[in-house]
């Protein structure tokens, strides 16, 4: 039987670990909070991320990272993006020889700049045929009622792709597997950021007219970053690209598109955060994408303009109406 240890309590964490045991999977889950794990491993629920799912009963829980990694076939990391680097540090000395690392993650690391397959390899020390990737249309509130849902399972390695592939492939939840890495995670973390802006602009009263335009550019400029580094344009197409960003843009399910919605109302940042209890990865990973954006030389003048709203407090009036005004152009450059 294959063997997962799912790090992360949240949302995605715990209804991906539905997901593994559905598949057939041994799942166990590894959180920081006693109080949690313990309802989690006794009631099977989850009262703070997903209180109306019943979780499987062969799913165990624990707060031990060195139970969680004993013996798994696959350690799939769940946390938030900025705090893979320190949570993997410690877990990292606990894996097998074997272990292939699977990010569940949509960010882009502050300060460096790097995709978290990238931090993954390098914490852990691991080549980059031990780490997969999974990104898609992929709401965890939706997952969770076993709604249909596809999602992408990215390595180099296509047969350790294939291989997660089967560990998560149910009769409601579809892996494909893609070989670009880059694609699939630039696809998943940029989304989240277009996410913003497309909720800012909702939240301003604007109209499908302006969301499409969002939605559209902003696939444009994230192929843009991809191509730079060396990503396949085809990915941004698929359900990693735009499948993730109609899904983010158009749901009120997305943490991201509810916070810019909260901003484009008039909430100040201060009270957009103390609003969301969850991990809305766009608002610090709109710098880092920014961030990467620049070290490379590319345009992602939307990224900039959320960038602008979220950390350096313009008004979204205002940023919109830059936007705008920016000199006309061929529509493919
Ligand atoms: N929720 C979704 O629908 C969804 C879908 C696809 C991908 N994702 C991605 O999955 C990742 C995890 O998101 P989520 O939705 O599960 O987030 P969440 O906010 O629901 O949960 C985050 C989890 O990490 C824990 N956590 C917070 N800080 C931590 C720290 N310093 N160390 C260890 N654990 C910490 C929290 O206690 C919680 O258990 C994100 O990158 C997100 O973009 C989420
Ligand atoms: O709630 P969000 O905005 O983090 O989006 C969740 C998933 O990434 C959608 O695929």
């Amino acid at each position: 039987m294959t063997r997962c240890a799912v790090m992360g309590t949240g949302s995605w964490g715990t209804a991906f670990a539905m997901i593994l045991a559905d598949a057939g999977c041994e799942v166990v889950l590894w959180g920081r909070r006693k109080e949690l794990v313990d309802a989690i491993d006794r009631d099977h629920v989850n009262p703070d991320y997903l209180p109306d799912l019943r979780l499987p009963e062969s799913i165990r829980a624990t707060t031990d990272p060195a139970e969680a990694l004993a013996g798994a076939d696959f350690a799939v990391l769940s946390v938030p993006s900025q705090t893979l680097r320190d949570n993997l540090a410690r877990w990292a000395p606990l894996l097998g020889p074997q272990t292939v690392l699977v990010s569940l993650m949509k960010g882009i690391e502050l300060g460096t700049a790097k995709r978290m397959s990238e931090v993954v390899q390098e914490v852990a020390g691991v080549g980059p045929e031990r780490v997969v990737v999974v990104s898609g249309p992929n709401l965890a509130g939706e997952i969770a009622n076993r709604q249909p849902a596809a999602t992408v399972v990215a390595c180099t390695d296509e047969a350790v792709a294939k291989r997660f592939q089967t560990a998560c492939h149910t009769p409601y939840f579809r892996p494909y597997t893609n070989t670009d890495v880059i694609g699939c995670e630039l696809g998943g973390a940029v989304k989240n950021v277009i996410g913003l802006a497309v909720g800012m602009a909702n939240g301003m009263g604007l109209g499908d007219n302006t969301k499409a335009t969002l939605i559209t550019r902003g696939l444009a400029e994230t192929t843009r970053l991809g191509l730079a580094l060396g990503a396949d344009a085809h990915t941004f197409a698929g359900l990693a690209g735009m499948g993730d960003l109609v899904a983010t843009c158009s749901s009120p399910l997305s943490r991201n598109n509810t916070f810019g919605t909260n901003l484009g109302r008039g909430m100040t940042l201060a009270e957009t955060i103390a609003a969301t209890s969850q991990t809305a990865e766009g608002v610090k990973s709109c710098e880092s994408v920014l961030d990467l954006a620049r070290r490379n030389g590319v345009d992602m003048p939307i990224v900039e303009a959320v960038v602008d709203v979220v950390h350096n407090g313009r008004p979204t009036q205002e940023v919109l109406k830059g936007l705008m005004a920016r000199s006309a152009k061929p529509e493919r450059r």
